[in-house]
């Protein structure tokens, strides 16, 4: 089994030491084989996803990415930035299904900013489609505006686009992870003023025709954003799109306490996948040793279920991070009276304890 270790830059370095040496506890046999990506691979190599970090990745059983971005690389033009390294990586190895679980680990239900009744017990999935949308839709640019009031001045411009199939296979990646879950999915989407929308919502319904066992409610974004925060627990697995999801799922990630606490796996159509964080490389609080690893931790354990195939090794280590909660060891970010303040490596470090104390 061959692991891509890409740590990434900012935070990214400093949580992906914890989770390699979280791997490398389990009684597991793994190649890890680690590059540079990002503003890190930019500063070695010119680039954000070099080529050799781009065959690793594409050779490798599964991805475990950090996070890429630093402010400093903002002025660079755009296919230089290190965020093109994981928007490269999503539409190359073609990670079409982004799996982002919210779930609200009972000893963290005090450190969420909601009251506690709203998000104890919670555990939601938004699946977010991955390789669409506005964030890939061409053609985008700057120009002088063609018409309208304002013809003549300068303009930018993306398009937001979907087509039938890219919309097919995420719904059937829905529609088939609510079997498993509690047979109900809402769409998010804002066909009452977006064509790509009212699309987005023609075909996922279409699609829902060959899943009767399966209840499918549809929602506009900006309700969804409201109810996400209102009554959460009401929600099961949300499909959306790729703008939408990377919106939503920042904030059901405060529903678990912290954005440190939300991991992702985002797969193509052969479960190969890529497993990050759902943050991004935190250059507020990178260097300090404060950062929350449980996110790449427990994307590791995604990691290990859907691409590995060692789901007792995933449960290992989703055990052993719920045992340091309970514990009462925690980040700055998940930091509630009565508990323990803890650095990044110490809270991997009690991981690998509890992991070991497993026996
Ligand atoms: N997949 C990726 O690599 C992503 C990269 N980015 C990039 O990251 C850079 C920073 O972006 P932001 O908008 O600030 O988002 P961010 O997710 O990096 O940080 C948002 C806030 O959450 C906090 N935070 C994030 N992860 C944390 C953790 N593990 N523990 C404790 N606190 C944590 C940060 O300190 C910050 O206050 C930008 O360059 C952005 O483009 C953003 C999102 C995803
Ligand atoms: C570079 C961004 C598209 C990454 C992001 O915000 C995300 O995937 O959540
Ligand atoms: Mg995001």
């Amino acid at each position: 089994m061959k692991i891509a270790i890409l740590p990434g830059d900012g935070i990214g370095t400093e949580i992906m030491a914890e989770a390699v040496k979280v791997l490398g506890c389990l009684d597991l046999r793994f190649e890890m084989e680690e590059a540079k990506v990002g503003g890190a691979a930019y500063e070695a190599h010119g680039h954000p996803l070099p080529p050799a970090t781009l065959a690793l990745a594409k050779a490798a059983d599964a991805v475990l990415f950090g996070a890429v971005g630093d402010w400093k690389y903002d002025k660079l033009d755009r296919p230089l930035r290190p965020e093109q390294a994981i928007l490269g990586l999503r539409k190359n190895l073609e990670l079409f299904a982004n799996f982002r679980p919210a779930i609200c680990y009972e000893e963290l239900t005090h450190a969420s900013t909601l009251k506690p009744e709203i998000v104890a017990g919670l555990d939601l999935l938004i699946i977010r489609e991955l390789t669409g949308d506005i964030y890939f839709g061409q053609p985008r640019g700057r120009r002088a505006s063609p018409d309208g009031a304002f013809a003549g001045a300068d303009e930018a411009f993306d398009t937001m686009r979907y087509s039938r199939p890219e919309i097919e296979r995420i719904a059937h990646v829905a529609f088939q992870a609510a079997r498993k879950r509690n047979k109900k999915v809402l769409s998010v989407d804002k066909a009452n003023v977006l064509e790509t929308f009212q699309f987005w919502r023609d075909v996922v319904t279409e699609v829902h025709a060959q899943y009767p066992d399966v209840a499918l409610e549809h929602m506009y974004v900006d309700n969804a954003a409201m109810q996400l925060v209102k009554d959460p627990k009401r929600l099961d697995v949300i499909v959306t799109g790729n703008m939408f999801g990377d919106i939503l799922s920042d904030e059901a990630a405060m529903l678990t306490g912290s954005i440190g606490m939300l991991p992702s796996a985002s797969l193509n159509a052969k479960n190969q996948g890529l497993y990050e964080p759902s943050h991004g490389s935190a250059p507020d609080i990178a260097g300090k040793g404060v950062a929350n690893p449980l996110a790449t931790i427990l994307s590791a354990a995604m990691m290990l279920r859907f691409s590995l195939n060692q789901e007792a090794a995933a449960q290992r280590i989703e055990a052993a991070v719920k045992a340091v909660l309970a514990q009462g060891l925690r980040t700055g970010d998940i930091y509630s009276e009565g508990t323990r303040k803890v650095g990044t490596r110490e809270m991997g470090d009690a991981v690998v304890a509890a992991l070991k104390a497993q026996g």
